[in-house]
């Protein structure tokens, strides 16, 4: 369900793409940064772009850890293509998230990582210092083997290796500054709605997120006046097609969802007069279903009849209750 915020605090919400070499500790944190929320897994639907590890609610903001698996685990870097999409899912993110080991010397693997992030997303000043034009926070992970001044010491390394938007450490075996951890990724957010219901904690279908919004947006608008009456299907997603050089495609993704309710008698109660109720949670839904989709997208919205659905079970199963 959406929450409703004070209007002074803005609500924070977005994609942090966390990129480390392999072993760095990137399940554990990430585990540890849902506390015990915990429901992650790596699943890569095939209608997105984006590979959501996990998401993380709370009353002030919402982060999106996405996997970027080019990065992550270069072996599987089949060329070109696969490339473009760790480039992607890296651009459509708020805020990369490059995890350093601080059991290890930075070598080659954070390097080659480095130089990824640095042609795309930062440029050289004029003193000739890079600056990067996205956030890229620097995270040194697994600090609990660290005297106080072999952290500090490789706090001032890892400055000089990358030049960070912000720099944070964490032992997420000994949950020591875990806390911080998030604190830093929320404020690296722009101010946004909720895109995923409080209550999902990693991807399920991309189909299924965008109804259950779609639902969640209706009953907040309609007020208990139909709470059980109401089923949302996303019926089809039509990407725009892609040109032959493998750029991504200009224009919209077409999302087409149908609403079901039990009776005609309910359909006013939907539309709102003038169908002013479709309009305004139209408006709503228009930003969290563009950064779900990943792009901008043109929402259609059917009102079926399926009369009795909730007793029919062939009718509950085609809308997705099994
Ligand atoms: N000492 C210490 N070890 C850690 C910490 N976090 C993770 N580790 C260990 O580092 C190893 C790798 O941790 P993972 O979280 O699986 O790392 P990962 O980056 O997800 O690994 P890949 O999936 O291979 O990329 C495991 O043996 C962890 O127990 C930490 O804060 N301190």
């Amino acid at each position: 369900m959406m929450t409703d915020n004070a209007p002074d605090t803005a609500y924070r919400s977005g994609f942090i793409a966390v990129v480390g070499r392999p072993n760095v500790g990137k399940s554990t944190l990430i585990n540890k940064l849902m506390g015990t929320q915990i429901a992650i897994t790596s699943s890569r639907p095939e209608t997105t772009r984006k590979v959501i590890r996990a998401i993380l609610t709370t009353d002030e903001f919402q982060i999106v850890l996405v996997d970027t698996p080019g990065i992550h685990r270069p072996r599987t870097l089949l060329g070109q293509r696969l490339n473009d999409m760790v480039d992607e899912s890296l651009s459509d993110a708020d805020a990369i998230a490059f995890l350093l080991p601080a059991d290890q010397d930075m070598g080659p693997g954070d390097k080659r990582i480095l130089s990824r992030l640095r042609s795309n997303f930062s440029h050289k000043d004029e003193k000739g210092e890079w600056q990067w034009t996205k956030p890229v926070i620097g995270v040194l992970t697994k600090i609990d083997g660290l005297s106080r001044n072999e952290l500090v010491e490789k706090l001032i390394e890892m400055d000089q290796f990358g030049n960070f938007s912000e720099i944070v450490p964490v032992s997420a075996l000994e949950g020591d500054n875990v806390d911080e951890v998030r604190a830093v990724f929320a404020q690296q957010l722009p101010e946004g709605p909720q895109m995923y219901p409080a209550e999902q904690k990693s991807e399920e279908g991309i189909e299924e997120t965008i109804a259950e919004l779609i639902r969640g947006v209706f009953l907040e608008q309609l007020d208990d006046e139909l709470p059980h009456s109401l089923a949302v299907t996303v019926d089809d997603i039509e990407y725009p097609e892609e040109s032959e050089s493998g750029d991504a495609a200009e224009g919209r993704a077409q999302v087409f969802a149908s609403i079901y309710i039990e009776r005609s008698s309910q359909k006013p109660i939907i539309l709102g007069k003038g169908a002013e109720n479709l309009v305004r949670v139209k408006k709503k839904l228009r930003t969290p279903i563009n950064r779900i989709v990943g792009m901008k997208s043109t929402l259609t919205l059917h009102v079926k009849i399926a009369k009795d659905w909730q007793s029919d079970p062939k009718k509950l199963e085609r809308l997705g209750f099994n």
